[in-house]
């Protein structure tokens, strides 16, 4: 039964209205000003809010931003006395769905009603294909360490084990951690990253575990942090050698005790999330300059990884440069575009210090300055050797 919210200060409207929808088999929710109507929106994903325009506390155009902050897609359909058409037509302009006058009429009422619900089925599907397009990359490579890496992964993604993946910069250690969450039974729960190594310091363990509001001076606003956003999924921690010692002891206590505590909270939260780990580091040697801990160390590298270079398997680089060049050609609408022997052989003679990254990069260059087939000397002119 599609539920319905009617928020207006008006109880004879509201009865009316109550009245007419649950005849036509809605199912209703009540609130007598917008604070209360947004409480109720927050509480529950509705189909359809029908909102009056003047109401005390907060009125109609401000439960519209605070809503569509909240979420954008339920369709809202405005309620105008007599003196407000104007302001209706505004609401329309900042997204409302469409608007009513009163006293409604009923049966435009309910058309609006049913396209506003047609609309939001549409968005909600559109939505749903857009990330079954957007699946994850598929990982490209026959060489024999690739084969190892996608059958490590068969085997540990089902299993909760934590992974550490290690390799260089660029070399695919974040697909890895992807395909693992994919094939996993978290796959329905979200995937959350974290680059360690980009976040500062101070702000790396209120970024993790969140924090309260106060809890520092620019903690403004209560924060929920990656560990619980992760909740019910997995958490991939990239750059994980580039963590602070005391955020490292705070990670420790979450995997050990499947607990986390927010910045400046007393209370403890629990969470259940499976770590996934990324270095570029020797994690080892960074244990032995006392720089990582040996305990942490322990407890994410149940299984290990190591992605190798592009440089120790360069005879995946074909396939490779294959699927780049039908990817980019499609991003750019242009036919597909070939390559010449020679001119893969000279690309597989190159140092891809930079990885598959690079290699990514250089593709696009090519397809945007050659012509239909790629040649020796495109690669010659267009990709400097180093
Ligand atoms: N085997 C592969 N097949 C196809 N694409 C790949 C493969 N490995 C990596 N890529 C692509 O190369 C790019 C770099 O990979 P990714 O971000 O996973 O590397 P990374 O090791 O996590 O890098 P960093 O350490 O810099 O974060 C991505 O666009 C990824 O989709």
């Amino acid at each position: 039964m599609p539920d319905i919210l009617i928020i207006d200060d008006e109880k004879a409207i509201r009865k009316t209205l109550s009245e007419i929808l649950s005849y036509e088999g809605y199912s209703l929710t009540e609130a007598a000003d917008g604070e209360e109507g947004l409480t109720q929106f927050k509480a529950k994903k509705f189909d359809v809010v029908l909102c009056d325009i003047k109401m005390p506390k907060l009125d109609g155009i401000e439960f519209l931003q605070k809503a569509g902050e909240i979420n954008p897609d339920v369709p809202i359909i405005m309620i105008s006395g007599h003196g407000n058409i104007e302001t209706a037509v505004e609401a329309v302009k900042k997204g409302a769905y469409d608007y009513i006058s009163k006293p409604p009429d009923l049966n435009r009422l309910l058309i609006t009603i049913r396209n506003a619900m047609d609309k939001s089925n549409l968005v909600t599907e559109t939505k749903v294909l857009k990330r079954k397009v957007s699946r994850v990359q598929e990982m490209i490579g026959d060489s024999e360490p690739i084969q190892k890496i996608k059958e490590t992964i068969e085997k540990v993604a089902p299993t909760e084990a934590r992974i550490l993946v290690t390799g260089e910069n660029g070399v695919g250690k974040e697909l890895v951690a992807r395909w693992v969450h994919e094939k996993s039974n978290r796959s329905n729960g979200p995937l959350v990253e974290v680059n360690c190594a980009a976040i500062p310091t101070e702000l790396i363990e209120s970024e993790l575990f969140g924090h309260e509001k106060g809890s520092f001076t620019s903690a403004i606003k209560q924060r929920i942090g990656k560990f619980e956003q992760a909740n019910g999924g997995t958490l991939f921690l990239d750059e994980i050698g580039d963590m602070s010692l005391s955020a490292q002891a705070k990670v420790l206590r979450a995997l050990q005790e499947g607990k986390i505590t927010r910045v400046g909270a007393d209370k403890d939260i629990s969470v259940d999330v499976r770590v996934i780990a990324a270095t570029n580091k020797d994690l080892l040697k960074e244990v032995e300059d006392k720089n990582f801990r040996l305990d942490l160390y322990h407890r994410l590298g149940v299984i290990l990884i190591h992605v190798p270079s592009l440089n120790n398997r360069k005879q995946d680089i074909p396939l490779l440069v294959a699927q780049f060049l039908g990817d980019i050609c499609a991003d750019y609408g242009v036919a597909k575009k070939g390559i010449d022997e020679d001119a893969l052989k000279l690309l597989q003679e190159y140092d891809w210090t930079g990885n598959i990254r690079e290699l990514r990069n250089v593709v696009e260059r090519l397809v945007i300055l050659s012509g239909k087939t790629i040649s020796a000397d495109d690669v010659r002119n267009y990709v400097m050797p180093k």
